[in-house]
């Protein structure tokens, strides 16, 4: 990577403003998955340890401009003040006179959370007024929230512009781990997309046609393409704008030579509960009133072999809605796969991470990266706003 880092820079008494990615999944008040809080305690540690006074701030969730009290950063504090086994000032504020006093009172080596950077209205739309008022609390600006890299916003891009700027470790390691493995790719490559996020990630698909030898689809995002197949996919996960899209991109496999690979059979459920009725389905045969949540042991079995067929392999977006056990196969025999492949493994994305912990296969995969849509993008070989704005290294 050719960015400054916080090695190339003096923090010693300095303020700094440094953008991480707590966007962690969570149960209520509770962080059910620590991953990214954990991610980014080399950088925080690093900082507070050369005597910094240390500003975070994250989003979590998308509060579209306003608090949202389940959305609120406490837990996450909580979390990392047991981490770090020091106590981590919150303010309910993202910037402001709490925030002010707060900074006030902070001594070398101290960290403060601000609110969640999403519940100003500013921080999506990289609002001038907002990166001002983040650069104007600091003296140096550090970015270590590699999963929210892919967004142009006031804490990721905008206050970049008024700061000397570096990034931290975790990015660092993730932009040369995943640059090492996509320099010159071994084949066959694969990549498997799934999860919910249909709107942000049915883009990337285009790009990846251009690099991979096998194209895996499930999870939510695979009833747009079934659709898109001709077949009725009953309440399942559906983003009906972008049927076309996925027309022209099954097209486009298949004018490229690139296997394209979906689901053949699924698990429908008559409620989105652990204790729904389910069935195995062919995806011809997906009843009107149920949603297929996972998909089923045929496809398993296929996807299993491709994957172990294969040389280099990245991962993004669980198969089903693995969080429920009676929908869980299907990421489980995935994140086995994966496991047991020969293969280069890169895992990306915050449920996908989380589901590969959660089944025990977290120190089985090449890299568990950080970010789901960043790595993505990353990988489609697009700059990433977040990375564009820091210094340039001598
Ligand atoms: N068939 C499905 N229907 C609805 N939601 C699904 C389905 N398959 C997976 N999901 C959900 O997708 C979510 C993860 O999606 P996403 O955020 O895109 O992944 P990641 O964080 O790994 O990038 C999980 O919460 C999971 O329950
Ligand atoms: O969780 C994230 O992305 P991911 O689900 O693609 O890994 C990042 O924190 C970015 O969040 P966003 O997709 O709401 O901008």
């Amino acid at each position: 990577m050719n960015k400054k880092t916080i090695r190339d820079v003096e923090v010693q008494g300095k303020t700094v403003f440094c953008r991480v990615d707590f966007n962690v999944p969570m149960s209520g008040k509770e962080v059910t998955d620590d991953t990214r809080i954990k991610a980014a305690l080399p950088t925080i540690k690093h900082l507070t340890g050369n005597g910094a006074k240390v500003i975070l701030a994250s989003h979590l969730g998308r509060p579209k401009g306003e608090a949202v009290e389940e959305l609120r950063l406490d837990p996450v504090a909580n979390r990392l003040s047991d981490l770090l086994g020091q106590t981590v000032t919150k303010t309910d504020e993202v910037h402001g006179s709490e925030v002010n006093q707060a900074l006030s009172e902070m001594e070398n080596g101290d960290v403060l959370l601000i609110e969640n950077v999403r519940f100003h209205p500013g921080e999506e739309k990289n609002d001038a007024d907002l990166a001002k008022a983040f650069a104007d609390m600091a003296d140096l600006y550090v970015n270590d929230a590699f999963g929210a890299a892919h967004r142009a916003h006031a804490s990721t891009a905008g206050v970049a512009e008024h700061l000397p700027a570096v990034a931290g470790f975790l990015m660092e390691k993730e932009i040369n781990v995943l640059g090492q493995a996509l320099s010159d790719p071994e084949r066959p490559f694969t990549a498997i997309i799934g999860g919910a996020k249909v709107k942000d990630k049915i883009g990337v698909i285009d790009n990846l046609i251009d690099k991979v030898d096998h194209l895996i689809i499930g999870g939510g995002l695979a009833y747009t393409f079934i659709k898109a197949r001709g077949y009725e996919i009953g309440k399942s996960l559906l983003e009906e704008d972008k049927i076309d899209l996925a027309k022209e991109y099954m097209k486009k496999a298949e004018d490229k030579g690139v296997n394209f690979h979906m689901p053949e059979d699924v698990i429908v459920a008559d409620d989105f509960s652990d204790s729904a009725n389910t069935k195995e389905v062919g995806i011809d045969s997906i009843p009107a009133d149920w949603e297929a949540l996972d998909i089923g042991p045929k496809t398993r079995e296929k996807y299993d072999q491709i994957i172990k067929d294969s040389k280099l392999v990245i991962w993004n977006g669980p198969m089903g809605v693995f969080e429920l056990e009676t929908f869980a196969n299907g990421t489980k025999a995935v994140a086995n796969a994966l496991a047991n492949t020969e293969g280069y493994t890169v895992i990306g994305g915050g449920d996908s991470a989380a589901a590969v912990e959660k089944f025990g296969y977290a120190d089985d995969m090449d890299h568990v990266s950080t970010g789901g849509g960043a790595s993505l993008e990353f990988m489609e070989g697009k700059e990433l706003p977040g990375v564009a704005l820091l210094n340039d290294k001598e």
